[in-house]
Order: C-alpha cells, then structure tokens, then sequence
C-alpha cells in the first residue's frame, strides 16, 4: 500500500541487520519540504511516497512511471534526529567491542547529509550523538575496563587532508606507510584529542566548525565540496585480564554527488567536481571489490578510501546514508542517489543470501554467493579554542570502564598512540 508511512519498526528487526559483519546496509533519508519552497508553489509537490507496511521501500514517481527502491530503511521527511540515531546506535557502540564502523551520509547538493551528520545547534546529528553515547557509555561503572576516547577531524577537499582539530588546519596532511614494516599506515600531525569530560565534545565540535570555516570564504559551498570526517576510536584495557581493545568509528559527510555535466562546471569547480567523482567512484570501486572478494581492492586510489582503509576491510561494518531531496526539480538526482544506493545494497546481498539477510549469522556474511556485481561509479559530477590535547603517548580516561561483551570482544596488542593508525 502506498502513503506516508507512520514512522516506526517493527522492533528489534534492525538491531539484528546492524549485528551483521562486514556487510553494508544503506537507509535513505527524504528531507522535508522547506518553507520557503513550500511558498514557490511550481517546485513544492513531492513525488515521492512510502510504504505503510514496509519501511524499507520508497516510491518515485518519473515521467509517468513509478519506480519502486527497496532499502535496508527509509527515514520520510518527519522523522527526527533521534528516531534516525536510534536506528545507528547499536552501531556505534560496537565500536567499545572492537568493530571498526563507517557511516556515510551521501547525496546531492542540500539533500541534507549535513543535517543528518553534524545537524544544527539546537538539534543535534548522529556526530555529536555518537560521541556523547560513546562518551557516556564508557563511563558507565563496570570493574576492569579502563577506556580512552579520542578524536580527530579531517576534512577532503580536492584530494588534499586538512587536520580541523590541529592548530594549523590549513597545513596539508599526507598519508604514509610506517617505517616500521608492520604494514600500517599513518597520518603524520594528525591531532587526536583524548576526551574526558562533556564538555570537551563541545569543544571538540566548535573548534572543527570553526577550523573549517577559516580557510574558506563560503563555508556552505566549500562543505558542499569537500568530504567532512570524524574520527573517533575507542580503546580500553582490561586491568584484571591485560586485555586490549580498540574499535573506530568513522562519520563521514561526503561531499555532494551532482554531476559534473548538469553543474557545467568549469576552471576551479571543474577541479572540484572532478575530485569529488575520483573518490566518489573510488569509492564504489572499493566497496565492488570487497563484496566480491577481488584479490586486489583499489583503496589508494583516492584520499578517501585510503585513510578509511582499516574501516572498511575485514569484519568492519558500513552503513551508507542515502540522502534524497523531495523536489521535483531534484527528480533526476535523487533517481541517480537511490540507483547507486541500490546497487551498494545488491553487492551486500553477494554477501548473504536473501533469506538469510535478515537474520544475524555471521557464517554468512563472510560468504559470497557471486564472484563480483559490478558497481558503477556513483553519479557526480578564528582562533582556535582551547581543548585538552592529547599528548603524543595519549592520556587515559580515568575510572572509565563497562562490562564488555567478552565473546565479540577482541583483543589487540597495541593501542593508538597520537597517530590515526591504519592497517594496509
Ligand atoms: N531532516 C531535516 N529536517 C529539517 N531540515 C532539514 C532536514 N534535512 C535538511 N534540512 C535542511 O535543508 C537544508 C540543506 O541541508 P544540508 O545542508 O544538510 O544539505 P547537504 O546535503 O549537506 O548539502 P551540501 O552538500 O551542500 O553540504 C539545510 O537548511 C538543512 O537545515
């Protein structure tokens, strides 16, 4: 049946997809209708709909047609922050138990990737959420567990890494493999941030906005064209077993997904346009030979995939956001988003059969039953306030602990050091 759909789930039903490893779910948000176009009448009427029995599914009517896309979930317009982080949260809370985890938010220009990952003052995204629960969840009183939160900020723009939380964030950050011969990677003078009080994520928050405010004239437009990255691991260490931990989780707002040829950029937004398609592909390109199993995966072949590498290998998990203007005159875009949402999705389902899906078994989610579904590239075209930093060896949060999950738990025999470390 299609109509607006009552927001909700049946419960339970996604804690169970989220507990899936080394899968991609994607969910698609529509962002409402504004008020301002609500009052220009020509471009206020909405073609999309849902499924009031089927979360999952959202209806696009195009030239006469109506195209059916079946998700993983969809958010309708009047769904809240906190109902969309609800349905995250598991998620990033694993990070405690080890996992390494990526959340994109992904769309065109305005379709609103930056609401739902940073949100606005008064309303929190998943960012700011994700770091409080984290936050609060490790210090919850658990005997044993000592854990340390830090935090870095990195933004991508024309393939060039700024530190958004270091003192110079118009210094260009490289990424290298360590000399050491353990095959990981690094960012030399990326700054982490050790966070031990509520406060600090405030700070942490304020300083990033305003770092990536400094270096441009128009913060909207140069958002719009660069990738945003938050950074957050999580490491405890068990007193009474020696055991180490450590989980990541990336929150990442990518840059819009326009295309160039509908944009006709040129000169410097040419450049720009043609960053954003190199990782957007390269994105996809990784995310295609993953799920295939291909004995090589392209990660160097953009920024982007390169320094999230670690998160999106192995047993890590990856939740794609697919955001979607409601407007008609966005009608070709959101087609080209939810496309390419799908086919993320179908290279997932190579990964687990179809009836399986839905249930967590982790036997199955490492299996594929294809060799390979192509993807196609996805469509394209102040003074810093004063924070505690963490030292290069980091500084530990005191007193912090929670009963661990020991059977998902991993150990690991190193402990980030002030550096993003990165396995090759
Ligand atoms: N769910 C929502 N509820 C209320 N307002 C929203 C929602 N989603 C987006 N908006 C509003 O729509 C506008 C565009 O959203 P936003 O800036 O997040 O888009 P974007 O995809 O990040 O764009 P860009 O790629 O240019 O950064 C903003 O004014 C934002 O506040």
């Amino acid at each position: 049946m299609i109509g607006t759909t009552e927001y909700g789930m049946e419960p339970g039903k996604f804690r169970r997809l989220v507990g899936l490893k080394g899968n991609i779910r994607v969910f698609c948000r529509v962002r409402p209708v504004s008020q301002e176009e609500q009052d220009s009448a020509a471009d206020a009427k909405t073609m999309l709909s849902f499924d009031s029995d089927d979360d999952a599914v959202l209806y696009l009517a195009n030239k006469g047609k109506m195209m059916t896309f079946e998700l993983d979930k969809v958010f309708p317009p009047q769904a809240t922050q906190q109902e969309v982080f609800q349905e995250v949260q598991s998620l990033v809370t694993s990070c405690i138990d080890g996992f390494n985890v990526c959340i994109f938010a992904y769309g065109q220009t305005g379709s609103g990737k930056t609401y739902t990952m940073e949100g606005v003052p008064d309303n929190p995204g998943i960012n700011q959420r994700a770091l409080r629960l984290l936050f609060s969840e490790v210090t919850e009183k658990a005997p044993d567990w000592d854990y340390k939160i830090s935090v870095s900020m990195v933004e991508i723009y024309n393939e060039t890494l700024r530190n958004l939380l270091g003192e110079n964030p118009s210094d260009k950050l490289d990424i290298k493999m360590n000399p050491d011969g353990s095959g990981q990677l690094y960012v030399p003078g990326l700054t982490e941030f050790t966070v031990q009080s509520p406060e600090d994520i405030n700070r942490v928050f304020e300083l990033g906005h305003m770092n990536r405010a400094t270096a441009c004239t128009n913060l909207n437009e140069h958002s719009s064209r660069s990738h945003a990255l938050l950074i957050i691991t999580v490491s405890g260490f068990n007193s009474a077993t020696g055991n180490r931990t450590q989980g990541k989780l990336n929150l990442v707002d990518l840059a819009g997904s326009e295309r160039i040829g509908k944009s006709g950029a040129e000169g410097s937004r040419l450049r720009e346009a043609q960053c954003i398609n190199k990782s957007l592909s390269a994105l996809g390109d990784v995310i295609n030979a993953l799920r295939g199993k291909h004995s090589h995966v392209p990660f160097r072949n953009s920024r982007l995939t390169y320094l999230l590498q670690d998160s999106l290998n192995g047993d890590s998990k990856t939740l794609m956001m697919v955001q979607v203007s409601p407007l008609p005159s966005n009608m070709s875009e959101s087609v080209c988003s939810l496309k390419f949402a799908q086919r993320v999705r179908s290279v997932e389902l190579s990964a687990s059969s179809s009836s399986s899906r839905r249930h967590e078994n982790s036997s199955t989610s490492s299996s594929p039953t294809h060799d390979s579904i192509e993807l196609d590239s996805p469509p394209v075209t102040p003074a810093p306030l004063p924070l505690s930093r963490a030292s290069s060896a980091g500084s530990t949060l005191s007193s912090t602990s929670r009963t661990p999950s020991s059977s998902r738990r991993r150990s690991q025999s190193q402990l980030s050091t002030g550096r993003l470390k990165l396995t090759a």
